[in-house]
């Protein structure tokens, strides 16, 4: 029976979606609430029925679940991003155990058990990242904020919680000399205007702070003038830089960058490895809970003194490197020039001697050592989002490791590529949950996985 549109349901919530909803269920029905807890007695008003289930807002809270805290931010819900601001941490640690523990379930077929997450060590100002898109608002100023859901509206918001207050004030500050220089924002649909976002980046270890405007050229009008009043408001700020993007694309950064100030970089550690820290290389936005993560990955690796550790998708080589006192060889290898020569320094800076770094695709280097005879007890594998090709993961079978770590930011791909994995001869034997992203739907996991024979 279709539910109509504007229809007024009464409606438990019983449990979270991994896309932050509310779930409840109407005569048999899954209905979709946002901003809801579990345990909220609630009449909701139907926005869309789908068929098998339909999407809800509130209408009038009844009872909200002792689980439902006042969000403490004015502009949480058009923002979208931290969609579980009006939950306490402990609901939101437990809904993330349940996405990874669901997502092995249903989507995996696996009944791997599921350790109890390890909740981020901090739940606000923990992004050592931000990158704010810049642009008019209705009267014309110069405004850094974040993208309204599905959208390209930037809602303005002088203080969000997820970072250093520090990388907010810079914000501002950019924008008001935008302002008082006549330098205009990037329009994205015209494809004129110079100044598309403000990217920041702060050691979690140095306080070093890096700040790049990703502009649509290749000059910043009065350059000289912004690095000095930058460098005089906020003497951490290490490097200043240019980023050029004169693509019609989403994507944020292009690939040249263009000093303006100090090194380029700022540098920083992670579990003991340095790193430099540019615009372009990914690096893990929770330091304090990505080194939570990565203490387990190299529990989960189990090396010994005469392994070769195989680390694909190894961004500037922090997870292999923080384990390469553990075995005789480590190999990276990643697909981002600018992150392979960090590795390269990383491992120079640390003293490392037995790790070389590849700028490849996964998939192709792993056939290719594979054809050349390379076999590695243990291969770790980051993937992005999308999770691992079957090419990748072939290659690795073929290779025939001792062990295999996993460590995701999707759980539902790590789940699908562990089935992979499992239907050709390694068992995961754990999963780690990790929540590296508080107040958002994201959840990191690591999995050990083992070869049966
Ligand atoms: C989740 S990050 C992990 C990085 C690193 N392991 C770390 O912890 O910092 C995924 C990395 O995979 C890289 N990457 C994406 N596609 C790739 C591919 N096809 N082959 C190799 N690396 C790839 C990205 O550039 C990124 O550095």
């Amino acid at each position: 029976m279709p539910i109509h549109k504007n229809s007024i349901i009464p409606l438990t919530i019983e449990s979270l979606s991994s896309d932050g909803s509310g779930v409840a269920h109407y005569e048999g029905k899954a209905v979709f609430v946002p901003a809801t807890a579990p345990g909220d007695v609630l009449n909701a008003r139907i926005v869309k029925d789908m068929g098998r289930y339909s999407f809800a807002i509130v209408e009038e809270m009844l009872q909200p679940s002792p689980a439902h805290i006042e969000p403490d931010c004015p502009v949480c819900k058009p923002c979208g991003g931290c969609c579980f601001r009006h939950l306490n941490y402990e609901t939101e640690a437990r809904a993330k155990q349940s996405f990874v523990e669901d997502a092995f379930r249903r989507i995996g077929g696996l009944d791997t058990p599921v350790l109890p997450i390890l909740p981020s060590p901090l739940e606000e100002r923990y992004r050592n990242k931000v990158q704010f898109p810049v642009g008019l608002d209705a009267e014309g100023h110069v405004i850094a904020g974040f993208y309204a859901g599905r959208t390209h509206r930037i809602v303005p918001y002088a203080d969000c919680k997820l970072q250093p207050s520090e990388l907010n004030q810079i914000a501002a500050f950019v924008c008001e000399f935008m302002e008082a220089h006549g330098i205009a924002p990037y329009q994205e649909e015209k494809h004129t205007g110079l100044v598309r976002h403000i990217f920041l980046r702060k050691g979690w270890h140095s306080g070093e702070i890096l700040v790049c405007l990703v502009v649509n050229g290749r000059k910043l009008p009065h350059a000289q003038e912004l690095c000095a009043a930058l460098t005089e408001q906020f003497p951490v700020i290490r490097s200043i830089v240019l980023n050029v993007n004169r693509q019609k694309t989403n994507v944020i950064t292009g690939l040249e960058s263009i000093s303006l100030y100090g090194p380029g970089y700022i540098e920083d550690t992670l579990c003991g490895v340095p790193v430099r820290l540019g615009p372009l290389s990914f690096y893990q936005v929770n330091t304090p809970a990505a080194e939570q993560l990565y203490g387990v990955a190299r529990q989960f690796a189990q090396l010994e003194p005469g392994d070769t550790l195989l680390d694909l998708y190894c961004g500037m080589g922090t997870i292999g490197l923080s384990m390469a006192a553990d075995c005789k060889e480590l190999i990276g290898v990643e697909i981002i020039p600018e992150a392979v020569e960090s590795a390269k320094l990383n491992a120079a800076a640390m003293g490392v001697e037995n790790a070389r770094f590849f700028c490849a695709d996964a998939g192709k280097a792993a056939a290719k050592l594979a054809d050349e005879g390379l076999r590695p007890d243990v291969v770790c594998l980051d993937p992005p989002r999308k999770g691992c090709d079957e090419a990748t993961l072939n290659a690795v079978i073929a290779m025939g490791p001792r062990r295999i770590v996993m460590v995701s930011c999707n759980p539902a791909t790590a789940a699908r590529d562990c089935r992979y994995l499992a239907d050709r001869g390694y068992r995961p034997l754990r999963a780690q949950p990790a929540d590296l992203f508080p107040r958002t739907k994201h959840c990191e996991c690591v999995i050990e996985l083992v070869r049966e024979n």
